[in-house]
């Protein structure tokens, strides 16, 4: 596959010569403007399951050169959607040190400090992601915005690990945690549509569900993970730091944004 970089050469602005799609129609982010939104009363709240993992299972942090995930055991699924959709890895993107705003979507033009996006793909209908990916129907994507503000513990229980993986492809395993404190409280109000992946190969596959109310996370949690990781393998000699590693915004076109809540 293809190198692909969020600046310079190889950057978003490139990436549709290897990678057609992401020249293509419905893509992600977007810029959510309350022009767009129409109310949906049909939007279920969004019902995880298995989310609460036990300290007793390991889960596998890694440093893939584009971001920091974590590999999500698979008896985590989401089933209000219109098919099982079963958790594969969740991941982060956030801005810098000098610039502490990096969220992929924005809300009325506001960019949040960090974003994070737990992956699942359509188990009804694919044997695994691989399968799901470039399927319209392949997968559902729950997306968190953070802001700098308070401490979070539940952010902390990966956090504290990060110096483990500082260099691309290097993976270290951490005890299981409670997911779930990684999602808002209210899981009813989200806004929702149709896109694509944010990153190469940007397949138009995504259900997104982007919930309304946005986590914290402190000023010093948001420096640790803008300034930990690089995308460059530990024996290269130029490290490259791992930061500001979001897709700007794409054209709406003549998408329709829903939301699940009234103002
Ligand atoms: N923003 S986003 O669109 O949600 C998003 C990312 F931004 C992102 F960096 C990744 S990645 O970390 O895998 C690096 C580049 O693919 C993914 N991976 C997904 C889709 C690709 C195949 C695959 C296979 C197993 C697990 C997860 C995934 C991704 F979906
Ligand atoms: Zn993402």
């Amino acid at each position: 596959a293809a190198k692909w970089t969020y600046s310079g050469p190889e950057g978003e602005h490139h990436w549709s010569k290897n990678y057609p799609y992401c020249g293509g129609a419905f893509q992600s982010p977007i810029d959510i403007k309350s022009d767009l939104l129409r109310f949906d009363p049909t939007l279920r709240p969004i019902e995880v399951h298995n989310y609460n993992l036990s300290p007793h299972e390991q889960l596998t942090l890694g440093n893939n050169g584009h971001s920091v995930q974590i590999s999500l055991p698979s008896k985590m699924y989401i089933s209000s959607l219109p098919h099982r959709y079963t958790a594969a890895q969740l991941h982060f993107h956030w801005g810098s040190s000098g610039r502490p705003a990096g969220s992929e979507h924005m809300v009325n033009s506001k960019q949040y400090a960090a974003e994070m996006h737990v992956v699942h793909y359509n188990s009804d209908k694919y044997p695994n992601i691989s399968m799901a990916v470039d399927k319209s129907d392949g997968l559902a994507v729950l997306g968190v915005l953070f802001e700098v503000g308070e401490f979070n513990p539940a952010f902390e229980q990966f956090l504290k690990f990060i110096n483990g993986i500082k260099y691309r492809d290097q993976k270290v395993q951490v005890p299981g945690f409670n997911i779930r404190a990684l999602l808002p409280a209210r899981l009813d109000e989200y806004y929702r549509y149709d896109g694509s992946l944010t990153t190469p190969p940007c397949y138009p596959s995504v259900l997104w569900t982007l919930f309304r109310n946005h986590l914290t996370i402190s000023r010093k949690q948001f420096m640790s993970l803008a300034t930990a990781l690089y995308s460059s393998h530990a024996q290269d000699s130029a490290p490259v730091p791992l930061n500001g590693n979001y897709r700007k915004p794409q054209l709406v076109d003549n998408r329709v944004v829903l939301v699940s809540f009234k103002e």
